[in-house]
């Protein structure tokens, strides 16, 4: 068989939670990574996913991206879509300090779910276009984003600044851990779950230093 007529298939594929509070810009950076397209009205979300295919240094992967509600009414999903999460972008607008705070408990939890410490995050600052309105400094997002051992990017939607750069970043996450020699060691299957399947979480993460990405 030609081997031409697979080159473009995905060779791996990945679930990404979006998270965050409500209204920091979760749906619209979605929309402008997966649609090229800016969503000026807000529309509070409960739950929406897409499938896209990207190219990450030259590998084809298939996200399925969850872009989750920020409304505390729908915190009873949250866990579902924790567990079943390989990598996380967590949101937050950089005019705003509570939605920054917001991460702290999202970030816990996402932790103890996931039994992992070093499961694949990207901190996003979004609204980075809104300077006027800035609550957030940079700095300290930074150094928050340093002690949970994560890259930090500040991101607008708005200008489509950094919105390819935050989910590429998180694939290359995935991937290395889907790559690395000793993952093979390190998996386990849930109990019940069909071996064959390739839901497979990982015990043993490698870690990366954090990065900072400014405007
Ligand atoms: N200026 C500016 N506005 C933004 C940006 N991102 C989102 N917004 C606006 O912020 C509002 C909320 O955006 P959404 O993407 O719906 O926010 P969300 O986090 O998905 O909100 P929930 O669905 O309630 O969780 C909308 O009016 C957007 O137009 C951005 O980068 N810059």
């Amino acid at each position: 068989m030609p081997s031409s007529r697979y080159a473009y298939q995905p060779s791996r594929e990945f679930h990404v939670v979006v998270l965050g509070a409500g209204g920091v810009g979760k749906s619209c950076l979605t929309a402008q990574f997966v649609h090229n397209e800016w969503i000026e009205s807000y529309d509070p979300t409960i739950e929406d996913s897409y499938r896209t295919q990207v190219s990450v240094d030259g590998r084809q992967v298939m996200l399925e991206i969850l872009d989750t509600a920020g409304t505390e009414q729908f915190v009873a999903m949250r866990d579902l879509y924790m567990k079943t999460g390989q990598g996380f972008l967590l949101v937050f607008s950089i005019t705003s300090r509570a939605s920054l705070q917001e991460l702290v408990t999202l970030r816990d939890e996402i932790i103890r779910i996931k039994d992992d410490e070093n499961i694949p995050i990207v901190i996003v600052g979004n609204k980075a276009d809104l300077v006027d309105q800035r609550q957030v400094d940079r700095a300290k997002a930074f150094a928050i984003s340093q002690r949970w051992n994560a890259p930090y990017y500040e991101a607008s939607a708005r200008t489509r600044t950094n919105v390819d750069e935050v989910f590429v970043d998180l694939c290359r996450q995935m991937l290395r851990r889907d790559d690395a020699p000793d993952n093979s060691q390190d998996l386990y299957y849930d109990k019940g779950e069909d071996p064959s399947s390739s839901r497979r979480r990982r015990k043993r993460k490698h870690k990366h230093g954090p990065r900072c990405t400014i405007l």
